[in-house]
């Protein structure tokens, strides 16, 4: 054949086509993967920006239908990390570990275009192409093109009949694998939460779902009827000072939120709060601290409760930038308040100066992984070793910080046996302090167990998985 005639066969050279809502997932996801950004922060910025882009050569240009989108493309590809990649493991035929990390998440873009959403197969397919011919070229296309013609050999089903063991051979892998979780996980929450087999399916499925964004009407500052008057907004479920947009919308744009009168907050972070302000108490009730207090939600809520009853807060953060934060938060609180940088377990305070004190200690976040997409597949168990000694100097210098009768609220994030009950357990081995029933201090709330500790779920009360014990100081 002559160079003209094979000229003459080929097929001419077509741009690919820049689809600006999967180029910005790529960039997200690049990001998590490369920075070990989070993205919940690194999406608004994007999005943001890709607002304020001139419209495109079609003339169309970047609205709210393309931000959802980008958004559900983005949470649902690392939310669903460790299935994707399982699936992607039986398409290539190479380890995982040496596909190039951007073909990687081009994949699990178009994996997860093609078995977790409503876009038609072929479509999944082309859009994912196209994108990789933009941002791998062309090479690197036309391998991604041939993976992904395999996946669509099943459905999500059907492909998790192949990847995951059967539940009688294996429950945790098999849960960790039809849900996302990494295994270690599905064992730590399985045991937190007891029972059988559909109650842990119930709660990882709740991880895997979007929570609606909630506020907070800082009592005294701004009432829930005030937010209420937004649209697609309902009272909350469980605290009076809650209420959420089931559209989520721009919170920020609220003037009550813009004023620091209310703030974004989830329904157990109030809840924690508002049972340490109602626990009871003989003697006086003036002195308050928050003793991890950033980036200042709770801290905030505190501060409007304790003006209403005349009690001054303090609330201290080790970190200088987030005791920044927690000075935002508070700025126009109407009582007595203060922020200090201080390390926690090694407070500047007399001991026995607060009549009552909150530790929200730092910990895994295992109760949040709704809201962190990335967060299951980068924690490790080890992680819990690293928190175990902060969590347990914490609370036992929150103890001593309070006067005999005061009361200790210990707060988590995470469900995990390891930082709830066994940390009170341990510390009450040294410290003098006994037990309070928390369950009545959440009134209307059900399903709280036995106590007197109390332990949130998002399945079972739409919140995040919140632990909280309360102590009173009996020496
Ligand atoms: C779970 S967050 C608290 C969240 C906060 N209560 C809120 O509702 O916004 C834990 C905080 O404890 C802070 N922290 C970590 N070690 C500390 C220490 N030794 N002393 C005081 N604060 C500490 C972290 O920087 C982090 O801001």
């Amino acid at each position: 054949m002559t160079d003209q005639s094979s000229r003459r066969h080929r097929k001419p050279y077509r741009r690919p086509q820049r689809d600006p809502v999967r180029i910005l997932a790529f960039e997200a996801l690049r990001a998590v993967d490369e920075r070990d950004a989070y993205a919940n922060l690194v999406l608004p910025p994007l999005l943001r920006k890709a607002r304020q882009a001139p419209p495109g050569p079609d003339g169309s240009a970047f609205d709210s239908r393309d931000a959802a989108l980008a958004t559900e493309l983005v949470y649902g590809t690392l939310r669903r990390q460790g299935t994707y990649d399982a699936i992607i493991g039986q398409c290539v035929d190479r380890p995982l570990r040496e596909v190039d990390p951007p073909v990687l998440d081009v994949l699990s873009l178009g994996v997860h275009q093609v078995l977790g959403t409503r876009i038609p197969p072929h479509a999944a397919v082309s859009s994912t192409v196209e994108l990789a011919r933009c941002v791998l070229g062309d090479g690197r296309a036309k391998f991604v093109n041939a993976v992904l013609r395999r996946v669509t050999a099943h459905d999500l089903d059907g492909w998790l009949e192949r990847v995951a063991p059967p539940y009688d051979e294996d429950p945790e892998d098999h849960l960790g694998l039809v849900h996302a979780h990494p295994r270690w996980i599905v064992s730590a929450l399985w045991d937190a939460l007891g029972g059988g087999r559909s109650g842990v399916e119930e709660l990882l499925e709740a991880d895997n779902t979007r929570p609606a964004v909630t506020l907070v009407a800082r009592p005294g500052r701004s009432t829930a009827a005030e937010l209420l008057e937004q649209p697609d907004a309902e009272p909350g479920l469980w605290s009076p000072y809650a209420v959420r947009l089931s559209e989520g919308g721009e919170p920020g744009a609220i003037p009550a939120v813009a004023e620091g009168r209310a703030g974004v907050q989830d329904e157990g972070s109030q809840l924690v709060a508002l049972a340490l302000a109602a626990a009871p108490l003989e003697g006086p009730d003036r002195r308050w601290l928050d003793g991890c207090a950033g980036p200042g939600g709770k801290a905030a809520l505190l501060a409007a409760l304790a003006a209403e009853r005349g009690a001054a807060l303090l609330a201290a953060e080790k970190q200088p930038h987030r005791a920044g934060l927690v000075a935002r938060s508070l700025a126009g609180s109407p009582g007595e308040y203060g922020v200090v940088t201080v390390d926690g377990t090694r407070p500047a305070w007399r001991p026995g100066t607060f009549d009552r004190v909150l530790v929200d200690v730092p910990c895994t976040g295992l109760g949040a992984l709704r809201r962190r997409p990335e967060a299951r597949w980068r924690r490790r168990p080890e992680d819990l070793d690293g928190f175990a000694p902060l969590q347990r100097g914490l609370l036992t210098e929150a103890l001593r910080s309070t006067r005999p009768g005061g009361v200790v609220g210990y707060a988590t994030c995470s469900p995990h046996l390891a930082e709830t009950r066994a940390v009170v357990d341990d510390v009450l081995k040294s410290e003098s302090a006994q037990w309070i029933d928390a369950r009545p201090l959440l009134p209307g709330v059900p399903e709280l167990g036995e106590g007197p500790d109390v332990q949130l779920w998002p399945h079972r009360h739409g919140t995040d998985a919140m632990y909280l014990a309360l102590l009173r100081r009996t020496g």
